[in-house]
């Protein structure tokens, strides 16, 4: 059924460039496009906006935006759109700006909008900077506001084209919760153009990898990032991202229990409430096997895991690719020498046992895997179906 997602694909030329890429999203969560520079990111977004029109095919919640005799104008498109610089209107206030975008969208539109603005205050955090100017705004701060007026305006769709790359490191810290929080409060799809591998893992729950103007893959954040055959797996921070539940905090020192695929791991990580989704950072460096359950040793978590692929990484390494349990939950990779690999005799389908030296959260709590469902009280975005 195509109303529960976005099925695009577009095909044509740019000059030299040509572009021919067809891809999928859910109508919730964060499907983030990456890929190199120059792969054609922002043009697939430009065709969902409609600024760049070539031949193809865009279908958003069953509503069709472009086929053979059909091309919404980007006007008509319910779409909020945030790029890399905020583009703020300089001459009227934070509110001013919010108002703008919401104002429009409310203009002929009966009944109560999907987000309000005191929602959107609330969930960017613009309380404190409502009657500011823009010129006074620090590039996170600017960048909030412009979410908030996208968000007002009260999209049906989300497109955000790299809206961190602008920004230095401390302001990326500091603005990324919000996006975390946005990403688990709003029952809206967003597509995320980035080719920063850290901000996909902690924002994004699909992924769509484009490489010169095709999608090479696309799929569940967990599975493309540790598929062998794909170019994360080789690559020197090679992470997978899992989903896992809080269970409660360790009584005794503080350490929050999670579960993960019915196995319990233990981290050290702030507030977090019971039952909460959580999104588990392990990189495959800090992973390592044993044929049997350690014990007497410093590591708090191990987990039961099947081999299911070997990959080269190197001369003198590999990445073993594991799953978890039985071999059918989650991914985790394990990055560990050849001469390891030999004398434990691994080979896929053996079961291993997977010490985890280092897991952490990878994103505030409630950000993961589309666990927002209707009906959630967190839920602050009700759009309207078509
Ligand atoms: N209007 C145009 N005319 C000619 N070439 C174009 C046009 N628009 C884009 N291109 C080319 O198409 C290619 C893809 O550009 P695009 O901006 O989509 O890449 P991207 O993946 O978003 O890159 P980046 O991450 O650097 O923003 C580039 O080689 C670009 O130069």
């Amino acid at each position: 059924m195509s109303g529960d997602r976005i099925e695009a694909a577009f095909r044509g030329k740019l000059g030299t460039f040509s572009l021919d890429a067809a891809f999928q999203a859910p109508m919730r969560g964060v499907t983030a496009l990456f890929g190199p520079s120059g792969c054609g990111k922002t043009t697939l977004l430009r065709c969902i906006a409609g600024l760049q029109r070539l031949e193809g095919r865009l279908s958003v919640g069953g509503e069709i935006w472009q086929d053979g005799g059909t091309f919404l104008p980007p006007h008509r498109r319910p779409i909020g759109y945030v790029f890399q610089e905020a583009s703020l209107f300089a001459h009227r206030s934070v509110r001013g700006n919010l108002l703008y975008g919401f104002d429009r969208a409310m203009r002929g539109r009966d009944g109560p909008p999907a987000i309000g603005f005191d929602e959107v205050c609330d969930l960017l955090g613009l309380e404190r900077l409502i009657d500011r100017s823009p010129r006074h705004l620090s590039g996170g701060e600017r960048q909030r506001v412009s979410l908030g007026r996208a968000l007002l305006s009260q999209p049906r769709l989300l497109l955000m084209d790299e809206p961190l790359s602008a920004l230095d490191a401390m302001a990326k810290q500091e603005i990324l919760p919000y996006f975390e929080r946005l990403h688990a409060r709003l029952a809206l799809p967003i597509l995320l153009v980035s080719h920063d591998i850290a901000e996909v893992e902690r924002l994004a729950d699909r992924l769509v990898l484009v490489r010169g103007g095709r999608v090479e893959a696309e799929g569940w954040i967990n599975d493309l990032l540790t598929d062998p055959r794909l170019p994360f797996a080789g690559t020197r921070g090679t992470a997978a991202v899992l989903s896992a539940r809080v269970l409660g905090r360790e009584a005794g020192d503080g350490l929050l229990r999670l579960d993960l695929d019915g196995q319990t791991v233990l981290v050290a990580a702030g507030a977090v409430a019971p039952g909460a989704p959580v999104r588990l950072r392990i990189a495959a460096a800090d992973v390592s096997l044993a044929l049997d359950r350690p014990s007497r040793s410093t590591i708090l978590n191990v987990l039961h895991a099947r081999i299911l692929a070997i990959a080269e990484a190197g001369e003198t390494e590999v990445v073993v690719g594991l799953g978890l349990g039985g071999g059918g939950g989650q991914r985790l990779q394990a990055r560990i020498t050849r001469r390891s690999l030999a004398a434990l005799e691994l080979a896929a389908g053996m079961d291993v046992f997977a010490q985890i030296k280092g897991a952490s959260l990878a994103a505030a709590p409630g950000a993961p895997n589309l666990e927002c469902n209707e009906g959630h009280p967190s839920c602050a975005y009700r759009p309207e179906t078509p």
